[in-house]
């Protein structure tokens, strides 16, 4: 599956600047909006806005917390799969009382965003089904923060998410806390590769616990039939510093380039169809369940 599409900027803050002079219109007529909800532009930490002190709470708890240890415990133990058995619409339901702390950009339930997101991609590529179900799925593993799950904080569960067992690059989203982080002066891994090597491959790259990760285990275990680039993007999706800035591109092989391309797409409707325009669910949802049907079993093992 090869595609082409343009390459994010590099630089930080750039991609925000270029959508000042307007909206514009992405691949197939969704319109992307040139500011968000508050009045700002997407992903701006520094802008004063009523979202702005949570965000950068939950980032020095995130970036404090996340070391290779948690990681490897929590990726153990969540991975087990024997806490809960649903439906992938069931779970979609457990997230109607969330709200995401670290996004600067949505303070609207969870369920609201799925279905935002999917829609919006259903719109421009009315033949990926596959696509369109990814973009429902992609945030369910924020079921991480229900009570059947441990209730899990948020820094555990949500933001944006970068490898650990190396060095946390500058692009990482107020990088500043990292410096409190354990692994920060740990030699073994504060190094530009770290445990890693060139061109490893991202599966075996050790990813921040959370939402990302977790629903990754829980579709491929349960034996989804999404092709590969479903499953990168729903494992990725919060991965900025590479997907938006090019960091740690080190890390990736030949077919994480290729799944790339898919990621670099679906970011765009994740990102920017964030809005207070409410979807009816019950229109909508038939379709849904007729995707998850055809990709998932009845039940799935949480
Ligand atoms: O605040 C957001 C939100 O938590 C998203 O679900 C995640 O994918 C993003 O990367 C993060 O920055
Ligand atoms: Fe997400
Ligand atoms: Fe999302």
């Amino acid at each position: 599956m090869t595609i082409v599409i343009e390459q994010p900027l590099n630089e930080a803050g750039r991609e925000e600047k270029s959508l000042v002079s307007g909206d514009f219109v992405l691949d197939g007529g969704f319109v992307v909006p040139q500011i968000n909800s508050f009045g700002q532009t997407f992903r701006d930490y520094e802008a004063e806005s009523e979202r702005k002190k949570t965000v950068e709470e939950f980032y020095k708890n995130n970036h404090i917390n996340q070391c290779y240890e948690f990681v490897k415990k929590m990726r153990e133990d969540y991975g087990k799969l024997n806490r809960v058995e649903m439906s992938i619409w069931e779970c979609c339901e457990l997230l109607n009382e969330f709200v995401d702390e670290s996004d600067p950009d949505l303070d609207e339930p969870q369920i609201e965003h799925l279905l935002q997101t999917a829609e919006a991609i259903r719109k421009d590529y009315p033949d990926e089904d596959w696509l369109h179900l990814t973009g429902l799925i992609h945030d369910l593993g924020k079921v991480l923060l229900h009570k059947k799950f441990g209730e899990l904080p948020q820094w555990a569960v949500v933001g944006d998410s970068f490898p650990v067992g190396c060095a946390f690059d500058e692009s990482n989203v107020h990088h500043k806390y990292f410096k409190q982080n354990p692994d920060f002066g740990n030699p073994k891994y504060n190094t530009k590769l770290g445990v890693y090597s060139e061109g490893c491959g991202l599966g075996n790259v050790l990813m921040s616990w959370g939402h990302d990760d977790y629903m990754y285990l829980v579709a491929k275990e349960n034996k989804t039939t999404l092709p590969s680039a479903g499953l990168f993007i729903i494992r990725y999706h919060s991965f900025y510093p590479l997907h938006k800035h090019g960091a740690y591109s080190y890390l990736m092989n030949e077919e994480d380039k290729e799944n790339l391309q898919w990621l670099h797409i679906f970011n765009k409707y994740d990102l920017y169809s964030k809005s207070k325009v409410r979807i009816d669910v019950e229109k909508v949802k038939p379709y849904y369940l007729s995707l998850i049907e055809k990709y998932f079993p009845a039940k799935l093992r949480w």
